[in-house]
């Protein structure tokens, strides 16, 4: 069995197949250890990890001596690339590239010669261009849901607000509409960029992914949802790995 893991800055994710069949997966909040319990029963039939993450050198090392406690297996953790199977990364310095936003590029490259939008509604929400030739055209990072408003409670005396999700962009008339709808506006902005791009660029496709794909769906934005897309990037490139 292979396990494959995407540890992002809010959530792990993790996917155990065997020969391209899931056997089970999940997903839950970085610092829990839930993961570990439901993988637990599979620890001695686990024969190798591969693992796409953009945590610190802190918390990977945490993160690699569970994964050893768990499993004896051997641990590959792959990174951004320049170039994968036609797809062309537009990072001079493709180091500096979260590997989660790689991984998904390369899934949704993989589904057809069409160009799209990768949209990851994560602790941070990226966007990535791709064209139908492959070239990455670039992309753009915005703070996340929480991370949004984490710092609007964190680093401003006077924003108080209850954690009311708001359907609606008009003018708020008191700080916790004002700072909903805040959200829902900058959110209908987003999606209006998006669309717009889209058209500039002939990019056919908008693939959503991320903790908060469903809420930005909901919101309006034209796209798929592919919860697991960073999840089957890696494991085509680690089954590419494997197979060289
Ligand atoms: N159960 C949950 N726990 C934490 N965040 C959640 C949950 N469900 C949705 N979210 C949203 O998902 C976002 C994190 O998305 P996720 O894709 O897990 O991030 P990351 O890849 O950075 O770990 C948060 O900003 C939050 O708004
Ligand atoms: C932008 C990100 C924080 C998104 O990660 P996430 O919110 O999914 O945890 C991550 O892709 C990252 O750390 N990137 C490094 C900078 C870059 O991609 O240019
Ligand atoms: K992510």
């Amino acid at each position: 069995m292979r396990l494959l893991i995407d540890a992002g800055n809010t959530r792990l994710k993790w996917r155990l197949d065997q020969q391209g069949d899931v056997v089970t997966g999940g997903a839950c909040l970085f610092d829990s250890r839930q993961w570990l319990d439901e993988l637990s029963p599979f620890g001695a039939r686990i024969e190798s990890i591969s693992v796409s993450t953009v945590i610190s050198e802190a918390r990977r090392s945490v993160l690699v001596s569970q994964l050893v406690d768990l499993s004896g297996a051997p641990i590959s953790f792959y990174w951004a690339e320049s170039l994968r199977g036609g797809l062309r990364n537009a990072y001079s310095d493709v180091e500096k590239m979260g590997a989660d936003r790689w991984h998904a590029m390369y899934a949704a490259w993989q589904q057809g010669l069409d160009g799209f939008a990768v949209v990851d509604a994560g602790s941070a929400i990226t966007v990535d261009y791709v064209t139908g030739d492959g070239d990455h055209l670039g992309g753009y990072i915005l703070p996340g849901k929480q991370m949004m408003l984490r710092s609007l409670q964190q680093d401003a005396a006077r924003i108080g607000f209850e954690s009311i999700d708001a359907g609606a962009g008009d003018p708020g008339r008191s700080t916790t509409e004002c700072v909903q709808h805040g959200l829902v506006w900058l959110w209908e902005g987003l999606i209006r960029h998006l669309v717009a791009d889209c058209e500039r660029y002939r990019l056919q496709r908008i693939v959503c992914t991320g903790g908060d794909a469903v809420a930005l769906l909901a919101a309006g934005l034209p796209g798929q949802h592919e919860p697991d897309l960073v999840l089957s990037g890696l494991a085509a490139i680690d089954s590419e790995a494997a197979g060289s």
